[in-house]
């Protein structure tokens, strides 16, 4: 099987692993969390959003998050910014690169961002002019890429038109969210290769959210036809605050465990990211919804009793 040799984890457990938690979530164990997965060899974590904290008020304290964390050398800081304010916010705190927001579905768009998709893609050019004249990189996603949780099913065509747009307009990576977890490979095989007519695949990152269990599935399709970037979030933390049901994207642990398996380089260390994954759980007095962090941390492996 021809894979693409190495891969890009884009991490992003700090910011859609936490924007969902129903509990209030200190600075400090956000600053740990981040530190933590940098230490773990991670090298793009998208660390805070910058958007209405009325809206989202998780993402309150990202100021704190980006003044508090230790900067490691060859990691990247992202955050998201759905506005001008929210690049202003992100640059005065010192985010690496942004990552702007739309939607292949409509009423996805109105609910996620308040505004239609169209009305999003003016909302963002002046980010993206903005971002150029700084040398920011500006990450773009595609929410809702294979169902939404008010249209149902989306045309793969729409996806391919949104993230054709966006490249267009100067993200460098394209980021196709599949939010509420509906995808399978023969799906996302659809998206991927519709998408790929208009936007190279070395620029396509697949956002797999894990709530059908699909997404290790989705991910290896989509490697297996070349795309080499994923997200993902330690201990499988996270859903859409916008998007009812959706569990948590797929787990940092069990990507890495997968390409493991495939003797892909990835330079991170599991074991460590696991601990990450411990911590911010035991802070949250949540379980991890990593199988392997799950698996590799019990005392007697398989042991079903
Ligand atoms: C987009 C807006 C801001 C529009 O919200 P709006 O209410 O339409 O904004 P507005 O421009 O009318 O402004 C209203 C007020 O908000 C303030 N405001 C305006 N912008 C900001 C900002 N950036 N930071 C701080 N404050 C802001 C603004 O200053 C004003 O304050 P007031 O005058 O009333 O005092 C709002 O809808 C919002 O913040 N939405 C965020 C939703 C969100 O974060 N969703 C989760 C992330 S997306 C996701 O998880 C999917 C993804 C990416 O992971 C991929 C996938 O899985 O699909």
């Amino acid at each position: 099987m021809n894979f693409p040799s190495s891969v890009k984890i884009v991490e992003v457990g700090p910011r859609d692993g936490l924007q969902n938690e129903k509990q209030p979530i200190a600075v400090a164990d956000k600053v740990a969390l981040v530190n933590a997965l940098s230490n773990a060899g991670l090298k793009f974590i998208e660390a805070g959003s910058f958007v209405n904290p009325k809206w989202v008020p998780q993402m309150a304290g990202s100021e704190e998050v980006f003044a508090g964390i230790a900067r490691k050398a060859g990691v990247s800081y992202a955050a998201l910014t759905p506005n001008m304010v929210g690049f202003e916010r992100a640059i005065a705190a010192g985010a690496d690169e942004v990552a702007i927001f739309a939607a292949a579905s409509e009423a996805f768009s109105q609910k996620n961002i308040n505004c239609s998709i169209e009305e999003s893609i003016e909302r963002f050019a002046p980010i993206l002019t903005a971002a150029r004249a700084q040398n920011i990189p500006v990450r773009g996603y595609v929410s809702c890429i294979a169902g939404c949780p008010y249209e149902g099913d989306i045309a793969p065509s729409k996806v391919a038109e949104v993230s054709d747009i966006l490249f267009q307009a100067g993200c460098y990576e394209i980021s196709l969210g599949d939010t509420i977890g509906t995808g399978t490979p023969a799906n996302i095989e659809r998206v991927i290769e519709l998408t790929n007519k208009k936007v190279p695949l070395e620029k396509l990152a697949l956002h797999a959210h894990d709530t059908y269990g699909q997404a290790i599935a989705n991910i290896y399709r989509a490697f297996q036809m070349g795309v080499s970037v994923f997200d993902s979030s330690v201990a499988g933390l996270g859903g859409c605050p916008y998007a009812k049901g959706a569990s948590g994207n797929v787990a940092t642990e069990d990507v890495i465990y997968l390409l493991n398996g495939l003797g892909i380089a990835h330079g991170v260390d599991l074991q460590a990211v696991i601990t990450a994954g411990k911590n911010i759980c035991a802070s949250l007095g949540r379980v991890s919804q990593s199988k392997v962090a799950r698996a590799l941390s019990s005392e007697k492996p398989g042991n079903c009793t």
